[in-house]
Order: C-alpha cells, then sequence, then structure tokens
C-alpha cells in the first residue's frame, strides 16, 4: 500500500485527486493538508483527516507520498518540508523557479528519495512537449501561446516553461538553456481550460503542435502513474515524459 496524502484538496484539481486517489487498491489516502479546517469538519472524503501543517501530517498520517497541488506561493515550502520529513513529492503546482527546482534537486540527492514535479500531468501535454523538442532541432524559429481559464493564479504557465525549457536543451549548447530565447505568450479567458500551440515558423511554411484539455479527468492518470513511480525513483524527475518509455502502453 502506498500512504498518500494530498495537498490543496479543495481546489479544482486537489479535490478531483482526492476523489480518484480514494479508489486505487495499492493507495491509502492518509490524510490532507490545506491552510484551514473544512468548517464544521476535521476529516474529508469519509474519515481522512486534514492538517493545517506538514510536520502534524508527517508524524501522525505517516504519508510515503505528497501530491501537491496548491499555489505557486506555497509549493515550494511544502516541497522542501516533505523531502526533510522524508516524504516523496509529487508536485502538479506551477510556479516552481529553476533555483527552486535546483535546491530541491539537491534536497532529493541528499535524502536518497524520489521526487517528480509534472508541470502537466496529461499525456498529450508530455507528448507535445517531446515532439515540440524535436520540431525545435529542424525549425529553431518558435513561440508558445498557452490559454487558460481566468481562475489560473500564475503566467507563464508550468507547461509552455516546461516546453520551452525541453525545446532549448534539445537545440544544444548553441540554443541555450534558457526559456528566455522562445517567446511565450499568455491568454486568460472564460471557457478555456488548459490548452497550447506550439508555432514553429520556417521559410514559406509553419508548424503548429496544439494540446487541449477539455476536463481536468486528463490529468488523473498522469497523477496515478506518479505517485507509483515515485516510489521506485530516486532523485528529482521533471516533465510526466520522463517517466512515460517509449512503447508502453497507454497510460
Ligand atoms: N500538473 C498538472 O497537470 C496541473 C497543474 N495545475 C496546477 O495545480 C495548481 C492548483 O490548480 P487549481 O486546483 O486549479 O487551483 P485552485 O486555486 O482551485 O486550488 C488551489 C488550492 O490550494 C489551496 N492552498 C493555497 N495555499 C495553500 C497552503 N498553503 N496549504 C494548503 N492549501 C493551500 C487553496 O486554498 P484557498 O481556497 O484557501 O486559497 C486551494 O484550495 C496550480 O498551480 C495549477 O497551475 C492545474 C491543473 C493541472
Ligand atoms: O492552472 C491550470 O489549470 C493548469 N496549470 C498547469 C500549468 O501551469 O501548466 C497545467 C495545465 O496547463 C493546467
Amino acid at each position: 500500500m502506498i500512504r498518500v496524502a494530498v495537498a490543496g484538496p479543495r481546489g479544482r484539481m486537489g479535490a478531483m485527486a482526492v476523489e480518484t486517489l480514494v479508489t486505487q487498491r495499492d493507495m491509502l489516502l492518509v490524510g490532507v493538508l490545506d491552510r484551514k479546517m473544512a468548517e464544521q469538519a476535521s476529516t474529508i472524503a469519509g474519515a481522512v483527516p486534514i492538517y493545517t501543517d506538514m510536520e502534524t501530517l508527517a508524524i501522525e498520517s505517516k504519508p510515503d507520498v505528497l501530491v501537491e497541488l496548491t499555489t505557486h506561493e506555497s509549493v515550494y515550502r511544502h516541497a522542501q518540508s516533505a523531502i526533510k520529513e522524508g516524504i516523496r513529492p509529487v508536485i502538479g503546482t506551477s510556479g516552481l523557479t529553476p533555483e527552486e527546482i535546483s535546491h530541491l534537486e539537491g534536497l532529493c540527492r541528499e535524502s536518497g528519495i524520489g521526487c517528480i514535479i509534472a508541470p502537466n500531468f496529461s499525456v498529450g501535454a508530455a507528448l507535445m512537449m517531446k515532439f515540440s523538442a524535436i520540431a525545435s532541432r529542424f525549425m529553431p524559429a518558435s513561440e508558445i501561446i498557452e490559454l487558460h481559464h481566468d481562475g489560473k493564479k500564475d503566467a507563464p504557465s508550468g507547461t509552455a516553461e516546461l516546453t520551452a525549457r525541453m525545446m532549448a536543451d534539445s537545440k544544444g549548447p548553441s540554443g541555450g538553456k534558457s526559456t528566455a530565447g522562445i517567446p511565450i505568450h499568455s491568454v486568460r479567458l472564460p471557457g478555456l481550460l488548459s490548452h497550447q500551440e506550439v508555432l514553429f515558423g520556417g521559410e514559406g511554411q509553419l508548424l503548429t503542435l496544439r494540446h487541449d484539455s477539455f476536463s481536468r479527468q486528463s490529468y488523473m492518470s498522469g497523477i496515478k502513474l506518479s505517485v507509483r513511480e515515485v516510489m521506485k525513483r530516486n532523485g528529482l524527475i521533471y516533465g510526466l515524459d520522463k517517466i512515460i518509455d517509449d512503447g508502453q502502453q497507454p497510460i
């Protein structure tokens, strides 16, 4: 049994993750981390206790894995405390800086535990990133347009940042390692959920790679896979694409 905790259980993603994880036969939801207790309850999803600090959650519920789905303001703090408590983070929250990711990588190495940061848990988005990395070797002039619902708090999206990083890495040293070379445009509108286009311009041609999430269900398989995989791995993995082997069964 993998003992799992979820941070951000009242959120759009966290609530769906709780619903999904409680149904998994090889997982036990042992606690949730919220910043306030629910109005009149100290448990959710049956009898799962609600905690307001990581240390108490760690001591009382002893999770193996923390699924982090809060905000860019709290994810770094939660991830650091989890690793220090020997809890393996599966981070879906966007907004970690490159410096914060490097620091978490060091903490994981020191502690000898795994951590997965997946700015996008949907398999389609992971494939879009892989294909974009390949395309950028042949068509280096490119720009990213990410489009999200108007409730999204951060910009640019974590998906766009990882896509740009993978594209820059794939161009080799001359392409640079920063995302700065690849412009990212952010659109926030009601009616949208999560969408991204990567445009590659060439002489008399345009290649467009596009991914759309129409429902947050698109992320649930990736969350389940990440919880299982983080138990088998050591060190920090950045991107769902790194844990989807070529030729593997559809997730
Ligand atoms: N990796 C992926 O595939 C996906 C990632 N995301 C990312 O996941 C994150 C959450 O998105 P979404 O669910 O839409 O956002 P929501 O705003 O709906 O949910 C965030 C939740 O986190 C809670 N929260 C904020 N701070 C804390 C804290 N310190 N401790 C505990 N809980 C806290 C909020 O509580 P309160 O209501 O009190 O503010 C809220 O309930 C975002 O960063 C988003 O970009 C989203 C979709 C897919
Ligand atoms: O806030 C969202 O909704 C999403 N956030 C993630 C991101 O920043 O890339 C993943 C997905 O795009 C949905």
